[in-house]
């Protein structure tokens, strides 16, 4: 079975390299959190991925689908969350999940399912039928959730899902993510919650200054540092060791 994610030598330069050579493979049903400090180049990796973004070099491969030459083929297997919900203000979740799925083709009584299960699953019925123009910021996180997993992808790929959200909805969120990899969909989420990092993924990668500069289980990064520790002292001293900035303190 291909790799549900297959990066291999990706690069991307703004007006400096933000992303230099970056070989990543993260295996079907598996949970992949990406950490890494500010501007380390983390969403401009994900963005590249999801096809937002044009690498200058490299090869991003999605459950075998090379994503550069057949990008309709390889949106369909997955779905992208931003940082920034884009969700139209003039619909209800329920009228934007019934778009969303149209757009996707997806058939009409299996959208309806698919659409009441993720309002009652992120706490969004008490709001089903209200315009989302109204909504907060977490309540517009999850309507975009929603319509990004509405039709069933097999790789989710989320920016930032938890930040802003209170802890009732950060726990719907963590919830319906654990339904999904329970049931065998891969997801690969950038986050600065440490926390989550540690129980939620499976494997964790450290990005710093674009690179990829360390990757494992918190136990296989643990034995690398070699102190019993806790997941922010890891990431601390990797991203300590692993960028010009951390060598130049040490
Ligand atoms: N469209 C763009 N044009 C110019 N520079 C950009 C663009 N997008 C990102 N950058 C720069 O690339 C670098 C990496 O940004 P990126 O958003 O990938 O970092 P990040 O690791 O996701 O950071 P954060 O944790 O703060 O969200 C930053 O210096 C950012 O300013």
């Amino acid at each position: 079975m291909p790799a549900a994610l297959a990066i291999s030598g990706l690069a991307k330069s703004f007006d400096r390299p933000v992303v230099k050579s970056v070989d990543l493979t993260i295996r079907p049903g598996e949970f992949y959190a990406l950490l890494g400090p500010n501007g380390a180049g983390k969403t401009t990796i994900l963005r590249m991925v999801a096809g937002l973004l044009k690498p200058d070099a490299g090869a991003i491969s999605i459950f075998g689908i090379d994503a550069l030459a057949d990008p309709v083929a390889a949106k369909q297997r997955m779905a992208w969350v931003s940082d920034e919900p884009m969700v139209y203000d003039r619909l209800t979740p329920l009228e934007y999940l019934d778009f969303v799925a149209g757009l996707w083709q997806v058939e009409p009584a299996r959208a309806r399912a698919a659409a009441h299960e993720l309002v009652d699953w992120l706490g969004l019925r008490p709001h089903a039928n209200e315009l989302c123009g109204g909504f907060s910021k977490g309540m517009l996180q999850k309507v975009a959730l929603a319509g990004a997993l509405v039709h069933d992808p097999q790789l989710i790929i989320l920016d930032e899902p938890l930040t802003g959200l209170d802890a009732g909805s950060a726990r719907q969120v963590k919830d319906v993510l654990r339904q999904r990899t329970a049931s065998g969909v891969t997801v690969i989420m950038t986050t600065h919650i440490l926390e989550v990092a540690e129980r939620m993924a499976e494997r964790i990668g450290v990005i710093a200054e674009g690179r990829l500069i360390a990757e494992g289980t918190l136990a296989e990064l643990r034995t690398r540092i070699g102190r019993e520790t806790t997941l922010e002292e890891i990431f601390l001293d990797l991203v300590a060791e692993g960028t010009e900035q951390g060598q130049d303190a040490a």
